[in-house]
């Protein structure tokens, strides 16, 4: 006993930070599989990434090397809430989402009250994270009105909202898709003479909550609109989460023709549970910027029946089993998730996260 003991190694649990025994029980043995797993990209070398993105390449082409994580949890995330989150928390909780490595996190909008109470304090939100470095906060501009109270908070970058479909347009934004490109364009226009970047996005890109299917046709309308408008990047949202591989890879295909994919990004909402697979058919055709909210918190309060967006510590945890890197530091963001979760008092809506926290726990009674 006291020889095997010795002979034991030990690794740090990445969450828990406790001596785990390499070898031994079942229960340390799954511990250490996994936190290995959670570990892949910090702990990896450089050369092992290579070797990992190579391998899955061979079989799955295509696949970027690099990935950047657009964190939208403090605004998509928690847009649909109905009580209202005090702002402490939300400035915590994007301090939080810094710490893990993101380098973009959406942190509010500039919208009617009105429509959305929940972001009602994006002012008092800004004042704080207007100060942080070195990350880029992009709030919700829906006109003018928006742009400009955005600009005097401090904002250092806004994106514009259109959508693929006349009916949520009408119920998200309270006009035509025609009308709202009239208005978005002179946001456009104004961040340009303040050399503000300004990102698109288009959303129903699959289905829309009224109007069923939508072309993808309408959706390279719309994403070309917004690119020759001077968005620096155009995010492509499954509003309600209906895409499949099979919906998506017809749409990206249209808006690609009009649009370099390198101005493209993904948004997908986990409805029926296919954001993971809609993600990797997206990076396969070139797609290397994803959109996701920590703990999938999540659903546009205009698309009934839409949920969470994809988790980010989910997004995470497949891209670094992919070999592919995103700068994000998974027991980080998994610890934002927990944070946030708590002060909703629900649980997690990323799987990784609550397997991971399970292994923990067990590891910690070990
Ligand atoms: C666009 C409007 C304003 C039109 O709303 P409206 O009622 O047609 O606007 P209005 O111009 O007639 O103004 C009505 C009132 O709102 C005020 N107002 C007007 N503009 C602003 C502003 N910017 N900020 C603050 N206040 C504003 C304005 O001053 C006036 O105040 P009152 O005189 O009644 O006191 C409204 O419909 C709105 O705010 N909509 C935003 C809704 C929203 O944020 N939805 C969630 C976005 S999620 C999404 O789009 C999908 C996405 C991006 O996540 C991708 C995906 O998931 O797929």
């Amino acid at each position: 006993g006291e020889h095997a003991c010795r002979r034991r190694t030990y690794q740090r649990h990445p969450v828990s930070n406790r001596a785990t025994p390499v070898g031994g029980n079942r229960h340390v043995l799954y511990a250490s599989y996994l936190s290995q797993n959670q570990q892949n990209y910090r702990s990896f070398s450089a050369s092992s990434d290579q070797e990992r993105i190579e391998a899955a390449n061979r079989i799955i082409h295509g696949l970027p090397r690099c990935v950047k994580i657009v964190e939208v949890g403090p605004r998509d995330g928690l847009q649909n809430e109905k009580n209202t989150v005090p702002t402490p928390v939300k400035i915590e909780l994007i301090k939080r989402l810094v710490t893990s490595g993101l380098s973009v996190v959406e942190a509010t909008s500039f919208v009617s009250p009105k429509w959305v109470p929940q972001l009602a304090d994006a002012k008092d939100v800004m004042e704080v994270v207007r100060n942080i470095t070195g990350v880029s906060f992009p709030v919700l501009t829906p006109n003018l009105k928006g742009f400009e109270a955005a600009a005097a908070a401090g904002a250092k970058e806004v994106a514009i909202f259109a959508s693929a479909s006349e009916a949520f347009s009408k119920s998200n934004i309270n006009c035509s898709i025609k009308e709202s490109l009239v208005r978005y364009n002179d946001v456009a226009l104004a961040a340009q003479k303040r050399e503000i970047p300004v990102r698109g996005y288009v959303s129903c890109v699959v289905g829309c909550p009224v109007e069923g299917s939508v072309p993808p046709s309408n959706v390279a309308y719309v994403a070309k609109e917004l690119y020759d408008m001077g968005c620096y990047e155009v995010s492509l949202g499954d509003t309600i989460g209906v895409g499949t591989p099979g919906t998506v890879v017809p749409m990206l295909e249209a808006v690609m023709s009009v649009v370099p994919v390198e101005k493209l990004a993904v948004h997908f909402h986990d409805t029926y549970g296919q954001s993971l697979s809609n993600i990797l058919v997206s990076l396969q055709m070139g797609i290397s910027v994803v959109d996701s909210s920590v703990a999938g918190l999540g659903g546009c309060p205009y698309a009934q029946g839409a949920s969470g967006n994809v988790a980010t510590e989910d997004v995470v945890y497949m891209l670094n089993g992919l070999g592919i890197k995103t700068g994000v530091d998974l027991s980080k963001v998994i610890a934002a998730g927990e944070f946030i979760c708590k002060h909703l008092g629900r649980q997690s809506g990323s799987k990784a996260a609550t397997a991971l926290s399970k292994v923990t726990a067990s590891a910690s009674k070990l």
